[in-house]
């Protein structure tokens, strides 16, 4: 079950450098939410300090009822287990195999048997497509693969809420596809509240409930999927399109002159490359494969904006009415599969399995969430 991560008018600088100030925002219960911003704008920062390994200065962050920014390191030894965490570069151990990286965190928080951490982990690798790798160091893996060892790793103490700092990055969008699922299913099986900074826009548009972003050292938005994707801003737009033209520059603001010179270029008919991509038409949201259980989020998440909408933009409604259909119809056709799989015998969860087991390389294939411990 997951837990309520609220963020309250955080403030964090490094010296004189202000990161970001005034962050406030709540990551719903069991919910999937995406962080999006240029680089540098602090988004890894914001994970570190989600989970007390960075202090800011004002604000707070209750996990569970605890503030994790003024509790003591022995509360904040604690609170940390409910944490599974995916690091941008894996942040694996070099002298210690796949295996013994994975086992990590059941060594240092559990009293649990050499079996069972044994049977575990290898859970957990299989998840993650690397069953056979376990004896292999990170050196002599693919960073792809380190990526997929560092996600076995966050999952083996069951957290009640993930962390993943792009969790694509060093995948290509095959394997990008097949991990998004799997944070996916994994929601559906353990509720886990999900936090994915993410710059891959393929999967702010289809995972996650909520997406927030951060811009010139704020948060410009956090919310409802669809209202940021129908948003006007113009650093929103610019963001989702991937246009040089806008208020993002190479570094983090654009001065008057760059500016002015964009105008006349794009007055001229010069682009800026972004792609012409309608980003208010909604994908659907990416649901649990077939014979996963629902996401309980799901329900909770709806009628929380169901709640909010009368608030929201005209856009943003017409959109979060039209995601609500389609995903009502995936569900629908997903229950039939399953009904008509469970009417000739066999069941659906099996036939994914078999989907994923792949003939070749089983070292670069996902399987399906098989479940808890
Ligand atoms: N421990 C630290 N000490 C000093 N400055 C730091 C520290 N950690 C991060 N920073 C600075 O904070 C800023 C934000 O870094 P961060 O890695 O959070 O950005 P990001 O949004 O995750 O970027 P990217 O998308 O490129 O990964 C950078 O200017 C970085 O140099």
């Amino acid at each position: 079950m997951g837990v309520e991560v609220s963020v309250e008018g955080l403030t964090k600088s490094f010296g004189s450098q202000n990161i970001w100030r005034d962050v406030t925002l709540t990551l719903p219960e069991g919910e999937v939410s995406a962080l999006l911003g240029p680089s540098g704008t602090g988004k890894s920062v914001f994970l570190k300090a989600l989970i007390g390994l960075l202090h800011p200065e004002q604000g707070s962050v209750i996990v569970d009822g605890t503030d994790i920014t003024k509790c003591s390191s022995k509360e904040l030894y604690e609170i940390r287990k409910l944490f599974g965490v995916l690091f941008q570069d894996g942040a694996l151990f070099g002298s210690m195999s796949l295996f013994d990286n994975t086992a990590f965190p059941l060594r240092e928080h559990t009293k649990k048997s050499e079996s069972d951490i044994r049977s575990i982990v290898m859970e957990k690798l299989d998840l993650v497509g690397l069953g056979d790798a376990g004896d292999k160091l990170p050196g002599e893996i693919s960073g792809g693969m380190r990526k997929r060892a560092g996600l076995a790793r966050a999952l083996v103490l069951d957290p009640q809420i993930i962390l993943c700092d792009e969790p694509d990055s060093g995948l290509d969008p095959v394997r990008t596809a097949y991990i998004s699922q799997l944070l996916i299913d994994i929601n559906a099986e353990i509720d886990a509240t999900i936090l994915i900074v993410t710059h891959n826009i393929n999967i702010a548009r289809t995972i996650p409930d909520n997406i927030g972003m951060l811009f010139r050292k704020e948060l410009v938005m956090f919310g409802p999927r669809e209202v940021l994707l129908t948003s006007d801003e113009p650093a929103v737009k610019q963001f989702l399109s991937g246009d040089r033209f806008g208020p993002i520059g190479m570094s983090e603001e654009k001065d008057d002159a760059t500016a002015a010179q964009e105008q006349e270029l794009a007055d001229a008919g010069i682009g800026g490359g972004g792609t012409k991509d309608d980003f208010s038409e909604i994908i659907p949201q990416v649901q649990p494969n077939p014979g996963m259980p629902e996401r309980k989020a799901s329900a909770r998440h709806r009628q929380r904006v169901e709640d909010m909408m009368h608030e929201l933009p005209e856009s943003a409604q017409k959109a979060i009415r039209q995601s609500q259909e389609a995903e009502d119809e995936v569900r629908r056709n997903n229950a039939e599969a399953q009904e008509r799989s469970g009417q000739s015998g066999g069941s659906q969860k099996v036939d994914t399995e078999k989907q994923f087991a792949g003939s070749n390389d089983n070292t670069e294939q996902f399987p399906a969430y098989r479940g808890g411990n």
